[in-house]
């Protein structure tokens, strides 16, 4: 009998939740939060709750019974580094997560979430490719100031996926492989993939790597740091220009690439200008990671909703195909990845991996 897996991956508006026999989708749904509803808890910590109900309201609608399930498995969120893998979600994850202890993110609830469901059904809660992923080579850690070393925040479990089904595809192993993988989301990743390590990756939260529709990226530190003193900012205010209100949306008020091109369709020189800013700092940012494997790079792999616009990897490629071979995957593919990492463990292919105490 197949394996019934529930996966849960929350994100800032939608708790997106998908039901696998083995790692065949049975069906997937995406709970939209309004604005509002959101915007009456004051922590992400404090939606758990309202997102349960939320959960445990569709299933019931589908006659789904969290007694059936053999595994529930969440989306992994801000905690302390670790290896790419499929973990199991313990009593001191949680306790980290629920304090936030390594960041607040709307993907901490992902593993809380998992965790409450499998108690309802007896059965173990996992977590697979956290964000805070980390197999960083030690020459990519170091900046120009000791106390502010680069940290592996990205988005792992999509990157891996991806770089995971590409190498199938040519009927390749993974860990044989020299890949560069492009997250193109609301934040953008860009990591270098080597026998299956992400050597190198910018930190897609913090400002570090291109500039994406809602990041800032790497600034001008002399300048940001005036404007900081200047204004007096604290540091959620801080934070919030980094990642929330930059990119995009400080140019151009929007989030949304389409809008922007078309925007820049219609005359708007500006949307244009900062459009084409977008892509040419994620083109020096992929073709940097070519270098941790001297110039060596099999194939790039561009993934994330913008990589769904024809006219953004056309320009794309015109900068980057000098490197290697690129193909397109657009979009995530989130809930499947979550819903195979979990079906490694229960069939015994991978061994779930113990969150360090
Ligand atoms: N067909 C399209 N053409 C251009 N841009 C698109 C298209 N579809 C989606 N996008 C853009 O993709 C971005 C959102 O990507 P995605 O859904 O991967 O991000 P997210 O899940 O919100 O954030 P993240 O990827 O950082 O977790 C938005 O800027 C959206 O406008
Ligand atoms: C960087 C990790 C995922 C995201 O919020 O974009």
């Amino acid at each position: 009998m197949a394996y019934q897996i529930l996966t849960i991956n929350p994100g800032s508006t939608s708790t997106k939740i998908g039901l696998y026999h083995d790692t065949n989708e049975v069906f997937t749904q995406n709970i939209s939060h309004s604005a509002e509803e959101i915007a009456q808890f004051t922590t992400i910590t404090d939606q758990l709750d309202y997102r349960l109900e939320k959960i445990n309201d569709f299933l019931t609608t589908q006659n789904v019974k969290s007694t059936d399930f053999a595994a529930v498995v969440g989306r992994g969120g801000l905690l302390k580094p670790m290896v790419g893998g499929t973990y199991q979600v313990t009593d001191s994850m949680l306790d980290d997560l629920k304090h936030s202890r390594y960041g607040s993110h709307a993907s901490n609830l992902g593993a809380i979430l998992a965790d409450l469901i499998a108690k309802q059904g007896c059965c173990p809660a996992y977590i697979v490719d956290p964000v805070v992923v980390d197999e960083l080579a030690p020459v990519a850690r170091i900046t120009g100031r000791p106390e502010a070393p680069r940290k592996s925040i990205f988005h792992a479990l999509n990157q891996k996926a991806a770089a995971k089904r590409f190498a199938k595809s040519i009927n390749r192993p993974y860990n044989s492989l020299n890949l560069i993988v492009a997250h193109l989301g609301g934040g953008i990743s860009v990591g270098c993939h080597t026998f299956g390590e992400v050597v190198d990756v910018n930190n897609a939260l913090d400002g570090d790597g291109p500039f994406s529709p809602e990041r800032a990226g790497t600034l001008p530190a002399g300048q940001f740091i005036e404007k900081v003193i200047t204004e007096k900012l604290d540091y959620t205010a801080v934070a919030k220009l980094l990642a929330g209100k930059g990119g995009l949306v400080a140019h151009l008020g929007t989030n949304d690439v389409r809008e922007v091109e078309h925007r820049a369709a219609a005359g708007d020189t500006q949307a244009e200008l900062i459009y084409q800013a977008m892509i040419y700092t994620i083109a020096k940012s992929i073709a940097a990671a070519a270098v941790p494997v001297c110039g060596k790079v099999d194939h790039i792999i561009l993934i994330g909703g913008i990589a769904y616009s024809e006219q953004l990897t056309t320009k794309l490629k015109e900068y980057i195909s000098f490197i290697a071979p690129v193909t397109v995957l657009p979009g995530e593919n989130e809930l499947q990845a979550l819903a195979e990492g979990a079906y490694r463990v229960l069939t015994g292919e991978e061994t779930a991996r113990e969150y360090a105490e």
